[in-house]
């Protein structure tokens, strides 16, 4: 990491964790289930590809949402998600392996392991669809370099999101053979989320990249924004799961994948 670059103090404290994080020992061998085939069949359906999150708690919530992790995966889906994500992370996300173990045997839809891996031990921890590469973690001294770690994850069968900020991240990624890329509209350093991120770093994007907007989206209008600005699928969490009990995760849910579901037709047609 660029050590001029300012990284928000809860930011770190999270990375100073993952950093004494190991795996279980026992390598992972994982048959995935395609998070780009799963995109393509909610299209097909009518439903805007969401990838809908499972976040119990995070550094920028207000409180915890304690109730059964997979009766809420149930809803998703329900509701029309084409995947889900899981946060592992204990310290400050209120995740585990055992939540994402327990999720993943409940769905079919493919299940993406929300963590900070930093080392290829952290990736032999629990079986996951797809698992998360952040561009800008693993710049630092005593990390695994990102090209090292995206093979060291596809050979025990993950796939690999790979996350960015920027488009000088985008090309660290294009250039690790990332095919999988989500550009996160929060920004590390302060938390703060602008949607104007990704429509300034999806052109830099390849049509045969498989793109994924990330965080902040909580309308219809920014699903519909965010599709237009070239998103194949949505990253959401906040908006579905909320920290409030009394949150109808299935509604929600609905509500976003009902959304604008033909964005890239109209754009093209329109033109
Ligand atoms: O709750 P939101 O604003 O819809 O964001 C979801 C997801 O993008 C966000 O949780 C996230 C994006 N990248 C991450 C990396 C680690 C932990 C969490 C994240």
């Amino acid at each position: 990491m660029d050590d001029s670059e300012e990284i928000a103090p809860a930011v770190q404290s999270i990375l100073d964790a993952a950093r004494e994080r190991g795996g279980s020992g026992d390598r992972v061998s994982v048959t995935p289930r395609s998070l780009p085939d799963a995109f393509d069949a909610a299209a097909v359906d009518g439903r805007t590809p969401v990838v809908a999150e499972i976040k119990p708690t995070s550094p920028t919530a207000d409180g915890e949402r304690t109730d059964d992790p997979v009766a809420l995966a149930r809803q998703m889906v329900e509701g029309g998600a084409a995947a889900l994500s899981v946060l592992t992370e204990p310290d400050h996300f209120g995740g585990s392996a055992a939540t994402l173990e327990a999720v993943r045997d409940a769905v079919d839809v493919p299940v993406l392991r929300k963590d900070f891996i930093l080392h290829e031990a952290q990736l032999d921890v629990v079986e996951a669809d797809v698992i998360l590469l952040i561009v800008r973690f693993l710049e630092a001294d005593g990390t695994d370099d990102l090209a090292d770690l995206l093979t060291a994850a596809r050979e025990r069968g993950f796939q690999v999101l790979v996350e960015t900020h920027t488009a000088a991240e985008v090309e660290k990624a294009l250039a690790a053979d990332a095919d999988i890329i989500g550009v996160n509209n929060r920004d590390l350093g302060e938390l703060a989320v602008d949607l104007g991120t990704f429509e300034a770093v999806a052109p830099d994007v390849p049509e045969g990249v498989t793109l994924i907007a990330e965080s902040g989206i909580q309308t219809a209008d920014d699903v519909t924004r965010m599709r237009d600005a070239g998103a194949d699928a949505l990253l959401i969490g906040s908006a579905i799961m909320d920290h409030d009990a009394a949150t109808d995760v299935e509604a929600n849910t609905r509500r976003l994948t009902r959304a604008n579901t033909d964005a890239a037709e109209t754009t093209t047609t329109d033109t």
